[in-house]
């Protein structure tokens, strides 16, 4: 039987009241709960800790520098247990190598070690978006460029678009955890996303996770669009 996929809700808030409402509110009602840029910026590292306490962790920081800044980094972080956390795969071979070395380093005994997901293109950038900064390639073949170089160089998984899962799986087989934002229910208002799907699309094409945020906070009942998620993935 192959696995349900496993939703993750965005908490995209600079408010450490809003985060700890909907911690309790859905954060039962998902799988995980993401805490971001945003967040993290604002409220700081115990808020991180207090929100996601009791809960699986997606920590998206999205770290993309020099190797050795961006595995000290990883290194700081550790103690916040996430589940999944997040670097750009356009950082390269060693950047990468190195992120994997130091989440190896922080959890020797490998139970607990967050898996390290490299992002590959943005599901905000489509062709023109790539162009603008320079990469000829279709979105299609900057993700899987970048994905066979990011599990090639340790990461665990990849951050992708549902649109480039049967790509990603064809080319690196069932064992990279794929984690897929640029989700959309039916009927849905894509905002900034450029590269969106369903719910129900992403998990049959074979998304481990999906990443939802305001279709679920900036609904008028966020437990209730969270519960109605989990119930499309169920039915899949
Ligand atoms: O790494 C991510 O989670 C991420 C990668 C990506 O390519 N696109 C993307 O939208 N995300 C994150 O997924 C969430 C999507 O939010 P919504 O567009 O509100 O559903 C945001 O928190 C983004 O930071």
């Amino acid at each position: 039987m192959t696995k349900r996929t496993r939703l993750i809700a965005a908490f995209d808030t600079n408010s450490r009241t809003q985060a700890e409402e909907w911690s309790s509110s859905l954060g039962h009602a998902v799988d995980a709960i993401k805490l971001g840029l945003e967040f993290t910026y604002a409220c700081g590292l115990d808020a991180v800790k207090s929100v996601s306490a009791g809960h699986e962790l997606f920590l998206d920081l999205k770290l993309h520098d020099i190797p050795n800044t961006v595995a000290s980094g990883l290194s700081a972080l550790a103690p916040l247990r996430p589940v999944l956390t997040t670097i750009h795969a356009c950082g390269g071979t060693e950047m990468i190598s190195r992120s994997r070395e130091a989440l190896e380093q922080a959890f020797p005994n490998d139970e607990k070690r967050p898996k390290l997901l490299a992002v590959t293109v943005l599901t905000s950038m489509d062709e023109a978006g790539l162009r603008e900064t320079g990469v000829e390639a279709t979105p299609r073949e900057q993700v899987l460029r970048l994905g066979k170089l990011a599990i090639r160089a340790g990461a665990d998984g990849l951050v992708c678009s549902a649109h480039e899962i049967t790509l990603l799986r064809d080319a690196l087989g069932d064992d990279p955890v794929l984690v897929v934002p640029g989700i959309r229910p039916e009927g849905s208002a894509s905002n900034d996303q450029k590269r969106i799907m369903t719910p129900t699309q992403a998990a049959k094409a074979g998304a481990d996770w999906i990443v939802v945020g305001r279709p679920i906070t900036r609904s008028p009942n966020p437990a209730k669009a969270a519960a109605a998620i989990m119930a499309e993935l169920a039915s899949v």
